[in-house]
């Protein structure tokens, strides 16, 4: 016999998804799974080849995950990976607000707040989302529609590649809400921002214009999507027609006084408009399309294992430590973000906080009840 038609063969495509479609949802709180075509320079769709959208939706609260949507986030990238069709994973959110502000502090409060445990076991299903990000065969791009703080912050590091609305805001949460930017910010940051700006970027919890974090090479791009008669404005909050003040670089700082006051004003007046968003992820999406899909994965894998070096070590035991933390500062730190509106207050008395470390002070609910603000009569 001159061929192998001979050897036994099974044909047809085989199944790969480990989740069905009953994972996701359009209901808030939710993740929506959707497919969309490429789109070729003219604008028009290509028969057969797609782009993943996962996007998270509660937008009431920021888009920050609940438990749920951390599943379905982890299910969202398994099936654009396992899906041939897809080109590329999109990761975005719903609103113009935020793209999200990392775990659900309200779940973080009243649930896993003093419950080490179970909140362990819910690290456990964080680092899964972290991991099905950076081990999805497909590239990955955050559309960052609106601030990308804590754990949004960290989620939308992982992706590939980064493109954001201008009137976005990056930073970290963790230290001023009780806890630790462990999700991926320690490990990914340093490789993302000079070291320095690092370190200051992740203790302070200042959050930094999208302008600024492009300028930082934290993201490869920022989009105007405000609109004034027609033409796009850059966002007015952020200094973006100069470099230099007084010899201090200012470029993507943000206003001050009555010039941010009137800006502000002037963005609650405007909608925001994601045109030049979109065309940018399209644009990427296009460049994707046309180069050989292995070259390309196997390239981004190749920077990827520098970003999870640090990141496949530190969260075997990050995990532990986050769990026990929600026995102290993170009890703190959550029930007084989650119950600002009871107390007037964000954040707990840090200075009372530290006199009691000083007196070496037990940690128990007396301390507690010294360092929260009481609900306001
Ligand atoms: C600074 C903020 C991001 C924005 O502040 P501001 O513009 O003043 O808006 P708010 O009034 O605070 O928020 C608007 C409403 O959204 C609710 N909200 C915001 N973020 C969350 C959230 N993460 N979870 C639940 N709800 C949220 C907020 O309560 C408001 O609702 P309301 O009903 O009052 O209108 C500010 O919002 C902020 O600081 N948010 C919390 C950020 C945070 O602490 N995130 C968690 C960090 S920890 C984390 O993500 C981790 C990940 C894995 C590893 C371990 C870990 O800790």
């Amino acid at each position: 016999m001159s061929d192998i038609k001979w050897l036994p063969r099974e044909f047809g495509v085989k199944d790969h998804h480990l989740w069905g479609e009953d994972i996701f949802s359009k209901e808030a709180p939710g993740v929506i799974f959707e497919k969309k075509p490429i789109i070729d320079p003219q604008g028009n769709a290509v028969e057969g080849l797609y782009s993943a959208w996962v996007t998270l939706n509660n937008p009431n609260q920021y888009n920050s995950y609940t438990t749920e949507m951390v599943k379905a986030v982890i299910a969202g990238f398994h099936r654009a990976s396992a899906d041939t069709s897809v080109v590329a994973c999109v990761f975005t959110a719903v609103g113009d607000r935020a793209f999200c502000t990392g775990g659900n502090t309200k779940e973080y409060a009243e649930y896993y707040a003093r419950r080490p445990n179970e909140y362990g076991i819910y690290m456990d299903l964080f680092n899964a989302m972290v991991d099905a990000i950076l081990t999805c065969k497909k590239p990955t791009i955050c559309r960052v529609n609106g601030m990308r703080v804590g754990g949004g912050q960290e989620i939308g590091m992982a992706t590939d590649l980064t493109v954001s609305s201008d009137l976005a805001i990056f930073g970290q949460a963790g230290a001023r809400h009780g806890s630790a930017p462990d999700g991926g910010s320690t490990d990914f940051l340093p490789w993302m921002l000079p070291m320095e700006q690092a370190m200051w970027n992740s203790v302070s919890c200042e959050l930094w214009s999208a302008y600024k974090m492009s300028r930082l090479g934290l993201i490869t791009k920022c989009v105007p999507v405000l609109k004034e008669n027609g033409e796009w404005i850059c966002n007015p909050l952020v200094i973006t027609d100069k470099y230099l003040d007084g010899g201090q670089l200012v470029y993507g700082e943000f206003k001050a006084g009555d010039e941010a006051k009137a800006a502000k004003d002037k963005i609650k007046s405007m909608s925001a408009d994601f045109e030049r968003l979109d065309k940018e992820i399209d644009n990427i999406l296009w460049t994707f399309t046309n180069l050989f899909p292995g070259c390309v994965i196997k390239t981004i894998e190749g920077i990827r294992l520098k970003k999870k070096f640090y990141w496949d070590q530190a969260k075997v035991i990050n995990r532990h430590w986050l769990a026990a933390n929600m026995n102290g500062e993170a009890f703190l730190g959550f029930n007084a973000f989650n119950t600002k509106k009871l107390t007037g207050r964000d954040t707990i008395d840090f200075i009372e906080f530290r006199r009691r470390q000083v007196n070496g002070d037990a940690f128990d609910d007396e301390f507690m009840a010294a360092v929260l603000a009481k609900p306001k009569k």
